[in-house]
């Protein structure tokens, strides 16, 4: 479990009670379901809400996704302010009333949930990121999820070939349990060859960053992103920063990556998809370990950020004028 002076934070079992009384409390704007299993068995937690949430409406799609990286435990805190406020808000705050009558929000509160009690379970924090799944013909467990998506999987030295790396690339794209179910609960939203979710977040720790794609080339514009989409990616990245005051920037400007999830969410998937990197700004805040005391505040500093995100994916290209 956490470290007791880190007692608010929530460990898998106590994420799993939070998502179960949300949905006991809300039946009709919350949806449990799942997006499968990870490798040493755990329920990879999938909450759907919405209006009629019962039923798969003509209704735009947003996805949050949580913890892929281990040891960023402010990213299920993330989750957990999603949940319980979109829920509690809905019939008093009138944007989040509009917003859940018109759209369809899932969220994967933590898809690395083998790493996240691995992190945590001797009581002192491991510094653990990757998933816990063993490597053929190594004794190094674990690939990083976040350089195992299958577009431009291992492209361009933006991540690593050895098993006892922190960003092993894994054996191929989708070769991690987790991603690899993500990923398909992603292509299970492809509703008469049409993909239904159109934007996305994926929350890391740490540095106070929005990153748009691609992260595998320096470029602005490559195949499969036209300057509209780039522009569009940017302005609501921006857009998005000025809620949070975050930085915003395409995430190649930060370092070379290949096999991340929002490369692969756009190009393969033609999903507008961000990276949130949350508080701290620095290892001397606290790094991936800040003190239970800030959850509050820097999860609530993401509200405005959010339902931008939401509010504008029923057309992401509004941002810059156009229809498309
Ligand atoms: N959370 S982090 O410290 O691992 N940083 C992320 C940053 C990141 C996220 C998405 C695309 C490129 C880069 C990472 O996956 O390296
Ligand atoms: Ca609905
Ligand atoms: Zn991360």
């Amino acid at each position: 479990d956490f470290p007791p002076e880190d007692s608010d934070y929530h460990n898998y079992d106590e994420l799993t009670d939070v998502v179960d009384q949300v949905v006991a409390d809300h039946p009709d704007l919350a949806l449990k379901t799942s997006a499968g299993t990870s490798h040493e068995g755990r329920d990879l937690i999938a909450v759907k809400l919405s209006a009629n949430v019962e039923t798969d409406e003509a209704e735009p799609e947003v996805l949050f996704t949580h913890s892929q990286h281990a040891r960023e435990h402010l990213t299920v805190e993330m989750a957990v302010y999603l949940l319980e406020t979109l829920t509690d808000g809905y019939g008093s705050d009138a944007r989040i009333t509009e917003l859940l009558d018109g759209r369809e929000i899932w969220i994967l509160p933590n898809v690395n949930p083998d790493g996240s009690e691995y992190d945590i379970e001797t009581g002192s924090y491991r510094s653990w990121r990757k998933n816990r799944q063993p490597n053929e013909g190594s004794s190094a467990i674990g690939t990083d999820l976040n350089r195992n998506w299958a577009y431009n999987w291992g492209c361009c030295g933006g991540s690593s070939g050895d098993p006892s790396s922190i960003t092993y690339r894994g054996s191929a794209g989708e070769s991690a349990t987790e991603v690899n179910q993500v990923a398909d609960f992603v292509r299970g939203r492809v509703v008469d060859g049409e993909q239904q979710i159109t934007a996305a977040i994926d929350f890391h720790t740490y540095s106070e960053l929005i990153l748009w794609p691609y992260g595998y080339t320096y470029g602005d514009v490559a195949p499969g992103m036209t300057q509209d989409d780039y522009d569009t990616h940017a302005e609501l990245g921006r857009l998005m920063a000025d809620g949070n005051g975050y930085t915003p920037q395409q995430s190649s400007d930060l370092y070379i990556t290949d096999g991340s999830i929002n490369d692969w969410l756009w190009a393969d998937q033609g999903i507008f998809s961000y990276t949130y990197e949350m508080y701290p700004g620095s290892e001397s805040e606290g790094g991936f370990y800040p003190p239970d005391d800030v959850i509050g505040r820097e999860t609530e500093r993401n509200h405005d950020s959010v339902l931008d995100l939401i509010d504008y994916a029923d057309c992401p290209y509004r941002i810059i004028g156009e229809e498309q």
